[in-house]
């Protein structure tokens, strides 16, 4: 059944909903388990879209988050600010504040946010900042505004994330390997996977984190980097199989610096929308041992987002 936007939203032409009664996974989760990247979307009628978007998608709550959690097994989410909320960060807030402690966040600000803001996001759970160069959703930024965001977000020990295309990173480079802080790369850079794990744009992505022992990466979304499939649906066990060689190869050189996240409600997907219950599937296939699952999913999260509580 088709989902709805509340409020006085119409869905992007298109659009596709997030998957209603995803399986339950054969992998089972370790305890403490953290989804890293996912959103919630309004619900509009709460927390309108912004007019700065360049999506409106179907309403995505802090509940329907929450349940996803439990049913797949995960313990606490971090809730990344999607663009069609722009830098209004209530929904995201809202749902950190609604999840006992279960939820952290990664904000996006301008540079007119004032210190007791930024202060009000720290208490509200907000770790991070998001960056996003990816031009089909954001317009420009202009790099000065964000170093002095970067600056003054490092002083309370938050990171930033950062979102752009593969072949952006050369002329990006210079800005991220200037940025004070840990650095955190959404869905591995996006790499171009029809290029192979051995292409020179692949390879500049591990000299960047190779070179930058701040700089981490998820390595998330192969729902949205796959060419060739299969999807995870329909039980499929062993989903996108070209995207394996690149997550596993960053999961094994720098096993101390990779999140997972599921992306869900998964924005701005085109062909299908994947059963979040195969997409948990597809972690042991990336992270083969118990040890690397352990870093990926509870001990590297845990550090970003609750340092006070890691071992
Ligand atoms: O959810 C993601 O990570 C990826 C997105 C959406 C997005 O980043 C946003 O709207 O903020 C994408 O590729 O369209």
């Amino acid at each position: 059944m088709s989902k709805t936007t509340s409020g006085d939203f119409t869905k992007t032409t298109g659009w596709l909903d997030w998957y209603t009664g995803p399986a339950k996974p054969q992998f089972q989760l370790p305890a403490g388990a953290v989804d890293a990247h996912c959103h919630v979307f309004g619900p509009g009628a709460e927390f309108p879209y912004a007019p700065e978007r360049k999506y409106t998608p179907c309403d995505a709550s802090k509940a329907q988050l929450f349940a996803l959690r439990d049913h797949l097994g995960f313990a606490r989410n971090v809730v990344v600010q999607a663009t069609c909320h722009g830098a209004d960060n209530r929904a995201m807030v809202d749902a950190c504040l609604a999840s006992g402690g279960k939820a952290r966040g990664v904000a996006t600000v301008r540079r007119t946010i004032t210190d007791q803001e930024l202060q009000q996001l720290h208490a509200a759970g907000v770790r991070g900042v998001r960056f996003n160069f990816v031009k089909r959703l954001v317009d420009f930024t202009p790099k000065d505004e964000l170093m002095e965001i970067a600056g003054r977000i490092a002083k309370l020990g938050w990171h930033v994330v950062i979102y752009f295309e593969a072949v952006d990173l050369p002329q990006l480079w210079d800005f991220f390997t200037s940025l004070p802080t840990t650095v955190v790369v959404d869905h591995m850079g996006r790499p171009d996977v029809t290029k192979g794990v051995d292409s020179e744009e692949f390879a500049l992505f591990l000299k960047f984190m190779r070179e930058h022992p701040n700089v981490w990466s998820k390595v998330s979304c192969p729902e949205r980097l796959s060419a060739t499939g299969p999807q995870a649906l329909d039980g499929e066990q062993a989903a996108y199989r070209d995207v394996v060689p690149f997550a596993r190869r960053v999961v094994e050189e720098f096993p101390d610096r990779v999140l997972w996240g599921t992306d869900w409600p998964h924005p701005n997907l085109k062909d299908h929308m994947p059963d979040d219950g195969l997409l948990v599937d597809f972690i042991p296939h990336i992270a083969p041992t118990p040890e690397l699952q352990r870093k990926l999913l509870v001990d590297n999260p845990m550090r970003l987002y609750w340092p006070e509580e890691a071992s």
